[in-house]
């Protein structure tokens, strides 16, 4: 159907993630996703859902009088008509994050949307399906994420980070996969590299727990 996309879930909630957390925000989750990471938090969203009509969606994500919006998923940007549901939301004067998982370009996203870069590591299972090129289309306002299952996708990611200088393209995240790298393990690491990045835990599962909705 023209003019709708595949839903999940439309909440709001605090921003439990990337430099705008504990912002009230809220979250579109799109069903779907072409990836199958190991620690995934959201296998909910990839079948069901309900088809929704874009006025919708507007008109769930207006009820909440909330100014920021967070488009994740699932893999948001699997539906192209998300770009369409992007622009509209920008010209109605929020303001956008997007959750990527880095394996689809990027290129065609709005630029006033605020890109959230995951760089898939080997722990993930998934890093053959990284989008390079994604990297090349960075600017400030964006930011590139490592979800780090162990010392050993520590070290790749640092290596990375420092090869091709990617604090220089974007704020970079590191953030722990929850209950699997003990976060106290990843800032020693942080601090004793003193690398360049901010290290993050998901605000919403330490006040909430690990669950739909929030
Ligand atoms: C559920 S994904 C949806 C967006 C997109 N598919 C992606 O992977 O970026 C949103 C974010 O949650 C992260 N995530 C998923 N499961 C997690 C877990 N168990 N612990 C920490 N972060 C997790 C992902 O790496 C991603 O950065
Ligand atoms: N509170 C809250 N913050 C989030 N930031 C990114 C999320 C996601 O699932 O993409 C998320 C989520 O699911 N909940
Ligand atoms: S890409 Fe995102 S939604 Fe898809 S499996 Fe990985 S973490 Fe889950
Ligand atoms: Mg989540």
């Amino acid at each position: 159907m023209k003019d709708a996309l595949r839903i999940t879930e439309i909440f709001c909630s605090l921003q439990g993630e990337t430099t705008r957390m504990g912002l009230p925000t809220v979250f579109v989750r799109l069903t779907g996703c072409p990836l199958r990471c190991g620690y995934c938090d959201s296998t909910y969203a990839f079948t069901g859902g309900e088809t929704q009509s874009f006025q919708t969606i507007l008109d769930k994500i207006a009820s909440f009088n909330t100014h920021h919006i967070c488009v994740t998923g699932g893999e948001p940007l699997a539906q192209k008509g998300v770009h369409e549901l992007m622009r509209l939301l920008c010209d109605a004067g929020y303001s956008l994050s997007l959750e990527t998982s880095g394996a689809l370009s990027i290129a065609d996203v709005d630029p006033r949307v605020s890109r959230i870069l995951d760089i898939k590591t080997p722990g993930s299972g998934e890093l053959s399906k990284m989008h390079w090129k994604n990297l090349d289309y960075l600017s400030k306002q964006d930011e590139i994420k490592f979800v780090l299952c162990d010392r050993n996708d520590y070290e790749w990611a640092r290596d990375l980070i420092r090869e091709r200088r990617l604090e220089t393209l974007a704020p970079v995240l590191m953030s722990p996969v929850w209950e699997t790298l003990p976060p106290a393990n990843l800032a020693a690491w942080v601090l004793e590299d003193h690398l360049p990045v901010r290290m993050q835990v998901q605000l919403h599962k330490i006040l909430w727990g690990e669950r739909p909705g929030v």
